[in-house]
């Protein structure tokens, strides 16, 4: 069975309407929706520095800020990732085209119910959920025989090869973080990587938010902390949304248009025994224009079981999260109930 993709937020004036009260935010339990706070002190980091060719005194300087905004706010920018600004243009294009289609065609990959792939709105779990001001386009990556492909779309035409040659790219750019954020903790270079395993699981999702009329009552995407290991997003060039939480306060992302935005998943907070954040973060909208962003979660193998790295166990820092398995199946369930998964895993 298909679900129904909610036609509301397509054909939405945008200037005049007030939003559709499923939308429509009552209370929020972490502060108001405000859509101009002030830049985070995100620090863009340069990942052609931890290639060999680098001096010993730079890749320091660069491990050191990647350790400290990991353990402040849990994500960074990076430049020097080795995709070019017209191959990150042509990511963005083929997932505008897509989002353009007349419905009809975007019904084609409509997503099922109960599940996460395809395209459509909000999964709904509960009667009272607030839904999202944004329509989606999840798709498995990897591994590659996990990939259905009947959900990726065929128009436009090089959808698919982009997303194949985008997924291959993050996914060299994760191992290299996975090595370097092993590194900024004095750790073997594959502490993580092994967790992840072979058959680490990939996702993209494709979020499209259209212009809202009152940005003020709704959420692009609500208050939440990613499940995965780590996130890597690419937003459309000058449209922001995207929001952090630290200390009590929401910071905006900046767009840098050639830079990729990583931000640690809860998996990574189990791994390094809570000491790297997964930052909740958010998406408030705009009555202008239109924004769009390529999420790549990378998650390791839910048979693989995971748990904190044995050197960041001690005395001074004992053990705050059990080994788990499966995690994605615990944060659904946690979801569903309405709890915070982390904490359900805590020792
Ligand atoms: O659109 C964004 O900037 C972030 C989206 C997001 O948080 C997510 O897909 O989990
Ligand atoms: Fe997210």
């Amino acid at each position: 069975m298909k679900v129904s993709v909610s036609q509301t937020i397509m054909e939405m004036p945008t200037n005049t309407e007030q939003p559709p009260s499923d939308y429509i935010v009552k209370e929020t339990k972490f502060g108001s929706i405000e859509s101009s706070p002030p830049v985070g002190p995100f620090p863009v980091i340069d990942m052609s520095l931890f290639s060999q060719s680098s001096s010993q005194e730079q890749v320091e300087l660069e491990l050191h800020k990647l350790r400290s905004s990991l353990i402040s706010t849990g994500c960074f920018q990076t430049i020097g990732h080795g995709m070019s600004d017209s191959f990150l243009d042509k990511v963005r294009e083929v997932a505008l085209q897509f989002f353009a289609l007349p419905i009809e065609e975007k019904q084609k990959y409509a997503r099922a119910v109960n599940e996460a792939e395809g395209y459509g709105s909000d999964r709904v779990v509960s009667e009272k959920q607030v839904l999202d001001w944004s329509h989606r386009l999840s798709l498995r990556v990897f591994p590659e025989d996990k990939r259905r492909l009947n959900l990726w779309p065929q128009i436009p035409a090089e959808f698919r090869d982009v997303l194949d040659e985008y997924a291959r790219k993050i996914k060299i750019v994760t191992q290299v973080l996975f090595k370097a954020i092993a590194k900024s903790l004095k750790l073997e270079d594959n502490s993580f990587l092994n967790q992840f395993g072979d058959r680490a699981l990939m996702q993209a999702r494709f979020n499209f938010y259209p212009p809202c009329s009152r940005p003020d009552l709704v959420f692009g995407v609500k208050p939440h902390t990613d499940r995965s290991g780590i996130t890597v997003l690419l937003q459309v060039r000058e449209v922001e949304g995207l929001q952090i939480r630290m200390d009590g306060k929401w910071y905006r992302v900046p767009v840098i248009p050639h830079a990729l935005f990583v931000n640690i998943g809860d998996q990574m907070q189990i791994m390094t025994n809570g000491i790297y954040k997964s930052p909740m973060h958010r998406v408030v909208t705009n009555t202008e224009k239109l924004r769009l962003s390529v999420a790549t979660f990378i998650e390791p193998e839910p048979e693989n079981e995971i748990g904190p790295v044995d050197q960041l166990i001690d005395e001074q820092r004992p053990r705050i999260y059990r080994n788990v398995r499966n995690y994605g199946a615990i944060n659904y369930e946690c979801y569903q109930k309405g709890l915070v998964a982390l904490d359900t895993v805590k020792v």
